[in-house]
């Protein structure tokens, strides 16, 4: 098939397109990560189906302040990248493409979960990012869409939404694309100056602390479960340890203690704390917006003893840019 520029809506619908059709939403300055998806989704609908990449930078999810005017606009390299991935077109339209009657009255609201870490520091954003997906899937009328982990609350608000509200649609979400030294991609890493990004590694060195950290614990918890005695669950893990008699085990009690105490959410969490922290007194420094180990299901705060899967979910600014990062990770997988 051959690659095609597509502006208009009349367009899209008039294309006879053959086998499944996927589609990947993006708001164009593609980099690497946006290719990965595009190949997941070509891996997925095969040769004979059919893959969309649509490019809007959508006012609605913008706040007053933020970067709408600025964000990058590079649809000549975009088109490169869709098509290098893969894709069969891209559909790029017009703000009043999209919004003909000019700004929609009716919209998508995102609830709750649409109020807490990303909605809490850009009120409006979600209701906004919802109403133009709703609207790209009708237009696009895919069976699947691609969405990044990155943005790991916007992916968990589409699965919601497409499931309370009933979309046609399967909702396939993609692991996150790093840098070789950690650094999420993101369009926005091109506002960095070299400076303003070696701060910014803090973000995904913070992330990498706390799964390190859960690994650690997760290792005691599971040596301390493995030794002669400790079966029973009266009998504390660091008394099992000390019966060792060895000279690490003392240590070793110590740490098992204290992670047998409470879960160790917490000190996990403490982990990514200590590396933003740093960062804050760097030059120039990182201004965190929050830092929060959450339920995947909903974004809220997990508890300190929590268990099963969780989402450490880091937003920051350094200078004038504000990056968002998360990693998954699970509680209780040696026990
Ligand atoms: N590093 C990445 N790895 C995987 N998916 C990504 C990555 N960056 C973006 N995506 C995904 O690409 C899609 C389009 O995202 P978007 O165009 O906003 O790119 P972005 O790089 O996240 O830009 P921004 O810097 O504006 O947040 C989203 O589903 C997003 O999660
Ligand atoms: C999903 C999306 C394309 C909606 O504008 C945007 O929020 C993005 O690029 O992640
Ligand atoms: N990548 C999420 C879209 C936004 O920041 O507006």
């Amino acid at each position: 098939m051959t690659f095609t520029l597509v502006r208009t809506a009349a367009d899209l619908h008039a294309r006879a397109d053959a086998g499944r059709r996927a589609v990947v939403m993006t708001m164009g300055a593609l980099h690497e990560g946006h290719a990965t998806l595009v190949r997941a989704a070509r891996d997925r609908v095969g040769p004979d189906g059919t893959v969309v990449v649509t490019v809007f930078v959508n006012p609605l999810q913008f706040g007053a302040g933020e970067d709408l005017d600025r964000y990058p606009r590079t649809l000549d390299a975009d088109l490169r990248v869709a098509e290098a991935a893969g894709a069969d077109a891209v559909f790029a339209p017009s703000v009043d493409e999209v919004y003909p009657g000019g700004e929609p009255q009716v919209r998508i609201s995102a609830g709750p979960m649409g109020e807490r870490l990303e909605g809490a520091s850009r009120p409006g954003h979600f209701d906004g990012m919802l109403t133009v997906v709703a609207k790209l899937l009708h237009l696009t009328a895919p069976d699947l869409a691609f969405f990044g982990q990155k943005d790991a609350q916007q992916l968990a608000l589409i699965r919601r939404m497409v499931r309370d509200l009933n979309f046609p649609v399967g909702i396939v979400g993609v692991p996150t694309v790093r840098e070789d030294d950690g650094l999420a991609l993101s369009s926005r890493n091109r506002y960095l100056s070299p400076a303003e990004r070696r701060t910014a590694l803090a973000l995904s060195r913070a992330l990498f602390a706390a799964r390190d950290r859960l690994a650690a614990q997760e290792a005691l918890r599971a040596r301390a479960t493995a030794l002669p005695g400790a079966q029973s669950r009266a009998e504390t893990r660091a008394e099992a340890l000390s019966r060792l008699g060895e000279a690490r085990a003392a240590a070793d009690a110590h740490a098992v203690a204290q992670v047998a105490e409470g879960g160790g959410a917490e000190a996990v969490r403490a982990a990514a704390q200590a590396v933003l922290d740093d960062a804050a007194k760097a030059e120039p420094p990182l201004t965190l917006d929050y830092l929060a180990l959450v339920d995947p299901a909903d974004f809220t705060e997990v508890a300190d003893d929590h268990d099963g899967e969780a989402i450490l979910a880091v937003a920051a600014r350094v200078g004038t840019t504000r990056l968002i990062d998360n990693l998954p990770l699970t509680f209780g997988a040696t026990k």
